[in-house]
């Protein structure tokens, strides 16, 4: 069946097209984003959720969304989607990192102009034919210091245009390194710094805990008098009330304001203040930044349901389509591993250990780590996947570590999993063959070449004669047939393990018959989604 996509959002036809083009039935109902309990009711029937910002992803719509797989944000900003609660069913979260960045950046270039020379109040003055010529003096900005907060993909081109308006601009960035910074042109320096020198502030930082409130009133006290604050990033970041306050005194001369702490903002404590340009979160509205978008986050949320490949998700490793068929064996591979392990375990987890040898450590391990944590938990946790697999790890307090090698035996590239719990420590290696199909080659560290069906029985025992007589004649006497068998030791008279092969999951009181055997340690039936 087709794949459903629903766009929530006004986003450009171009997006509804590449979907159709690619196979995928959509909707588009952008009406959709302002009608919370319509999305509610009708979220179930779809796959994807494409949205701009008028769209909240709240928990209560992620656990209404079952068939959910992929959420495609058109813009940057994904703080109207609850990421841990997508995550946690699944849900990969996509956005498009660059697409808006020049014509947000551009916005706030046009805010720095409107506020240095109030273009908005004049020109409502000039069109009530007032002719205020010494109402309105501006400032220049040749030779001012701009002030940077978030030097990143948008803060940064802000700079590049500001140093070519011949301004001076600090930034402060805790992650722009000092060769970033040179190549900007721009003079990295603290927080206090900036506020102490800039003439202009403009903000270019995520939301997020740390940036919460970073303009008020303790930061504006620090500025200098006649300080001019744009903000087009996102509200929130200035406290509105404290920036009041410091126009009202005179301290801050103007704002360029695009963002607000509640939208949509249709009352504000800053509206209507002289000198205080607003507008509705228009920073990425042009018709280029709105056509990148769309078509950018069209061909992600596609590539996805189609072919599996991963582009800009905030929750799950890239994966690109390139890479995705000769990675999807390895992730299959990675799965059963943790997937082996996590049935064979009944104690709490405490840590993991995955080894990349040869080839494989070439390949995208973060995908492969997922893949294995997912299979892992699986047992305990029917929904989980490579999305949500490393959070619930996490939360489990699992301490996951990985180690590279180059290749050290005949295989041009194997994973192994060392899973450590309170009672003991299990170890497990695979690699792909060239039919593209798993193969475990070392359990318990015997040395072994077995498929992964999707039934099978799994026993340690002691290496005595009659094994496979005894395991072969219970499972007779039960109608089990047993389809293959694998065995292996460690050495002669040591340990030793077999996997069978069956037809169909293997019944318990078989097992209760084959545990009171005195020659078999332990048995246990294993499934594994043998589908490609
Ligand atoms: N107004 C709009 O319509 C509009 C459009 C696009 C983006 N945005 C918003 O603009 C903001 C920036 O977007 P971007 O694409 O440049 O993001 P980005 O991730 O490329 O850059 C953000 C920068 O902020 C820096 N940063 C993080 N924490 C910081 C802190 N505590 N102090 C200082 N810097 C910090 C990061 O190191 C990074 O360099 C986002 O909030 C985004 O949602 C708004
Ligand atoms: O979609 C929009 O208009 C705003 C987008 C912007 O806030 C973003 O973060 O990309």
């Amino acid at each position: 069946m087709a794949p459903r996509v629903l766009v929530s959002d006004k986003l450009s036809p171009t997006a509804v097209e590449i979907f159709k083009d690619r196979g995928i039935e959509v909707d588009y109902l952008p009406e959709l984003g302002k009608d919370k309990e319509k999305l509610l009711s009708v979220i179930d029937q779809y796959d994807g959720l494409a949205i701009r910002s008028a769209t909240k992803v709240t928990e209560k719509l992620i656990n209404n969304a079952t068939n959910l797989k992929v959420v495609g944000r058109a813009g940057i900003g994904v703080d109207n989607v609850d990421i841990p609660a997508a995550s946690r069913r699944g849900i990969i979260v996509m956005n498009t990192p660059f697409g808006n960045s020049i014509t947000t950046a551009e916005h706030a270039i046009a805010m720095l102009f409107a506020v240095a020379r109030q273009i908005p109040e004049a020109n409502a003055s000039t069109h009530d034919g007032k002719w205020e010529k010494n109402r309105f003096m501006g400032v220049e900005i040749t030779g001012k210091t701009l002030g940077v907060i978030g030097c990143g993909n948008i803060g940064s081109v802000v700079a590049m245009r500001a140093i070519g308006l011949k301004m001076h601009v600090v930034a402060f960035d805790p992650f722009l390194s000092a060769e970033r910074a040179s190549e900007l042109g721009v003079e990295k320096v603290e927080l206090d710094e900036l506020f102490k020198r800039a003439d202009f502030i403009t903000l270019h930082t995520p939301l997020t805990d740390k940036t919460r409130g970073v303009i008020d009133k303790d930061a504006i006290a620090k500025m200098k008098k006649g300080v001019r604050i744009i903000n087009c990033a996102r509200g929130g970041l200035v406290v509105e009330a404290d920036l009041v306050e410091g126009l009202k005194s005179g301290k801050v001369a103007g704002a360029g304001i695009d963002v607000f702490e509640t939208e949509p903002a249709t009352e504000n404590p800053l509206f209507n203040m002289p000198n205080v340009v607003c507008t509705p979160h228009l920073g990425a509205s042009t018709s280029e930044a709105q056509e990148n978008v769309a078509i950018q986050v069209a061909e992600q949320m596609a590539d996805y349901l189609t072919k599996g490949a991963v582009t800009n998700a905030i929750n799950m490793p890239s994966i690109s389509a390139e890479e995705a068929p000769r990675l999807k064996p390895f992730i299959k591979l990675a799965e059963v591993l943790g997937a082996f392990v996590g049935q064979v375990t009944d104690e709490a987890i405490e840590e993991v250990e995955i080894l990349f040898d040869g080839s494989t450590t070439e390949m995208n391990r973060r995908a492969l780590i997922s893949a294995a944590l997912a299979g892992l938990i699986r047992p305990q946790v029917a929904d989980v996947n490579m999305v949500s697999a490393p959070i619930m790890a996490k939360e489990r307090g699992i301490i996951l570590s990985e180690v590279k090698r180059d290749k050290s035996g005949v295989f041009d590239g194997y994973i192994k999993l060392t899973v450590k719990t309170s009672e003991k420590t299990r170890t497990i290696a695979g690699t792909v063959f060239s039919d593209g199909k798993p193969r475990f080659i070392q359990i318990k560290g015997i040395n072994l070449d077995a498929e992964v069906g999707q039934h099978m029985l799994y026993t340690t025992n002691y290496d005595v004669p009659g094994i496979i007589g005894l395991l072969g004649s219970i499972c007779a006497k039960h109608q089990v047939n047993i389809a293959n068998f694998q065995l292996g030791r460690n050495r002669p008279g040591g340990d030793a393990i077999a996997l069978l092969y069956l037809d169909a999951p293997f019944p318990p009181e078989v097992l209760r018959e084959l545990r009171a055997t005195d020659v078999i340690l332990s048995a246990k039936p294993l499934s594994f989604d043998v589908a490609a």
